[in-house]
């Protein structure tokens, strides 16, 4: 089955997660009136797989960088995954859009649906939510990403059989 992709917005992206950009985003002046904050665009959420996890070893929020290859299409989407004791967020580096592909459900996906985001948008995907690795076009672009780091297994794979089809342009 060929996925549709969509516009990424902020409304059709909000069963999944937040999306990363200062368009209509609520924002007000700091360092003097030099600066313009975009204010919280999204939460990190971090959770634990048990309660007894003591302070040294409790999880945390760390920043990375992607380097993602591009993808060569058509693509066949043959698996997602979801993580589910925190989200993670992607924001691009590189002035080039990307396509992300999410889907509906908790234990297994549901409804699959793909967007193409600009080179200006970012995505934070809530905890637990099914998606697929990055998806860079074009070029090997970099992204800026915030997930977390810590015990308990946050890394669910699910094959999906038969494997959806991606065709872009
Ligand atoms: N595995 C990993 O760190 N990255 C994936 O979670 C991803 O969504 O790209
Ligand atoms: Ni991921």
């Amino acid at each position: 089955m060929t996925l549709n992709i969509e516009p990424l917005t902020a409304e059709s992206f909000a069963p999944f997660g937040e999306v990363i950009q200062t368009e209509s985003a609520h924002s007000f002046l700091i360092n003097n009136g030099t600066t313009e904050r975009f204010h919280a665009l999204a939460a990190v959420e971090l959770l634990e797989e048990n309660s007894d996890v003591t302070r040294e070893n409790h999880c945390r929020a760390i920043i990375s960088i992607f380097r993602a290859e591009a993808r060569h299409f058509p693509f066949s989407v043959s698996m997602l995954e979801k993580h589910p004791l925190g989200s993670q967020a992607f924001i691009p580096l590189s002035g080039e859009p990307y396509l992300v592909v999410v889907a509906t459900g908790m234990d297994s996906p549901g409804q699959l649906r793909a967007f193409i985001a600009t080179a200006t948008q970012g995505v934070n995907y809530r905890a637990g939510v099914w998606h697929h690795p990055l998806l860079a076009l074009h070029k090997t672009c970099d992204f800026l990403v915030v997930d977390r780091q810590g015990s308990g297994v946050n890394c669910i794979e699910d094959d999906l059989d038969p494997p959806y089809l991606l065709i872009y342009p």
